[in-house]
This record gives structure tokens, sequence and C-alpha cells, in this order.
């Protein structure tokens, strides 16, 4: 799977770890910066993720700032993007299987390292259940006149 990731300064440090914690056999991880601690706006990071995910059907995105807040907010104005921030397993499963979500975002400053990789692991992993969430999705998809 390919995997694009992202983040502000606020997100910095977690975006590291969660790029050593994944298995780089099973997900092609493209780092789209920031590359050092410097303060950053996360629009035009979050933006850039979001146009590369919805590029490609098979793809995601993990957007990281201090909340996940900002990252989502701009995520969700690209068209195809379906972005969640997610601070708890249940709900990582939840917006896979339920919300077909293709970006997850996350807040360093909100959850610690163990809890953001456990929930990266378990939104990677979970796949779309379809059947009446499809239905749900299409309708989000047809509200922003985007067919895939
Ligand atoms: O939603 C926005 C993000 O959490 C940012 O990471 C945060 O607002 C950055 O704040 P500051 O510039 O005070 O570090």
């Amino acid at each position: 799977m390919k995997l694009f990731i992202g983040c502000d300064h606020g997100g910095y440090q977690l975006k590291n770890e969660i790029i050593s914690a994944l298995n780089k056999e099973q997900v092609d991880i493209e780092d789209l910066g920031i590359h050092e601690q410097v303060s950053t706006d996360y629009g035009p990071i979050a933006k850039h993720v979001a146009e590369l995910v919805v590029e490609d059907s098979d793809a995601r995105g993990i957007l990281i700032c201090g909340t996940g807040i900002g990252m989502s907010m701009m995520a969700n104005k690209v068209r195809g993007a379906r972005a969640a921030v997610v601070h708890d397993t249940f709900s990582a499963e939840a917006t896979r299987s339920h919300n077909d979500a293709n970006i997850l975002c996350l807040g360093e400053r909100v959850i610690g390292p163990g809890l953001a990789i456990k929930i990266v692991e378990t939104w990677l992993q979970t796949p779309f259940a379809g059947g009446r969430h499809q239905r749900r999705v299409d309708y989000i998809k047809n509200y922003e006149g985007k067919d895939e």
C-alpha cells in the first residue's frame, strides 16, 4: 500500500516515530515533510498529501499536527479526500470500515506515540465494509461531484 505522510512542527516528532514503527515491507511510505522542526503552516502540507491520495484509489495518507484538526479541515477541502481525526482505536477501525476514510489525522499534543502507532496499525489494516456504508459514502461522493 502506498502511504503519503506529512506533518507540521506540532506533529514532527510523532511523524518520525510512526515512520520508524511501520513495516516497510507492507507499506510504501513517502514522507512529504516537514523534514526539520521549524514552525510551518499545516495548510500546504495537508493539501499536498490529500491531492496525492485522491489521485490513487489504493493510496492512503496520514497527517499529523498538534491536534490533527487543522490538517483535517484543509485535507477535506480536496475533492475525494475523506480525512478523519482519530485518537482511539475504536474510531480508527470505524472510520475505515464505515466511512472508508483515506486520510488519518493525528494530534501529537493529544495522544502519546504508543496509542498513535496502535491507531495507525488498526487504521491501515481495516478494510471498508461496504454494504449499507457504501450508500452513505456514495452520498458524500455525489455531493462533491466526484466519481471514483
Ligand atoms: O490544527 C492545528 C495544529 O494543531 C497546529 O499544529 C497548531 O495550531 C500549531 O500551533 P503553534 O503554532 O502554536 O505551535
